[in-house]
């Protein structure tokens, strides 16, 4: 065997390493097919929810950050997603434009209150209300419930191993964590490090133990 012969080779087997081996393990529609890219500059725009007739409008004027998608039971996901995909936004950047009055808060209970279209059940956005929690002053979004592209994309995937309390078979979890690494988002099973850190941060600074 020649050196060219070598090289060809190596080639081949490089190129199989890299071939995407978990294609057919489905993570959400906006991820499936490859993630749309964000348009430097975006400013935002309108959420829809999926009624036919009235449906809740909501704008939002700026773009979103810490797109991820999550695998929490709390999250709005589409049929047949077994996860969902949120970001966020400062919250005076978020506006109920057309039949609020279609909106409840899902568990009011929760850090996140999920304000949804009653009729369609699509979460139109999540807020926090706690001045003590460390996201509060961000709005929870889901932008695929926008027509355009452009908004930020999805980087990392969170509270992975939480797909299980939905039903998703603990066997499967190999191949799920395959397909998100091969997508380029690292999966975690609470949130991604600088998320973690924020929050450890909040809490150092109030308890006293960092200034
Ligand atoms: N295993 C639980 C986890 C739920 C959870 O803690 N979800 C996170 C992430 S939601 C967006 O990334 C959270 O912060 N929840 C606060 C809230 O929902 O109010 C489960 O799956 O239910
Ligand atoms: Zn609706
Ligand atoms: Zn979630």
């Amino acid at each position: 065997m020649g050196l060219l012969d070598i090289f060809f080779r190596g080639g081949a087997d490089n190129a199989a390493a890299s071939a995407p081996k978990y294609t057919h393990v489905k993570i959400h529609p906006q991820v499936d097919n490859g993630i749309p890219a964000e348009t430097p500059g975006f400013a935002g725009g309108k959420l829809t929810c999926k009624c036919k007739s009235n449906p809740v409008v909501v704008q939002l004027t700026a773009q979103t950050a810490h797109n991820h998608v999550c695998g929490c039971t709390k999250c709005w996901k589409p049929a047949g997603a077994i996860f969902s995909q949120v970001a966020v936004v400062a919250r005076d950047q978020v506006k109920v434009t057309e039949n609020g009055d279609k909106l409840d808060i899902v568990d009011a209970s929760a850090a996140i209150q999920r304000h949804a279209c009653r009729e369609c059940g699509v979460h139109m956005y999540g807020r926090i209300e706690n001045t003590e929690h460390p996201f509060h002053g961000l709005d929870f979004v889901h932008t695929e419930l926008s027509d355009k592209t452009g908004w930020a994309a999805p980087t990392f995937a969170a509270f992975v191993s939480s797909i299980i309390e939905s039903g998703v078979r603990p066997e499967r979890m190999d191949e799920i964590r395959g397909r998100l690494t091969e997508l380029g988002l690292t999966p975690y099973d609470c949130l991604s490090p600088p998320l973690m850190d924020a929050i450890a941060t909040h809490i150092a600074k109030a308890n006293g133990k960092l200034s």
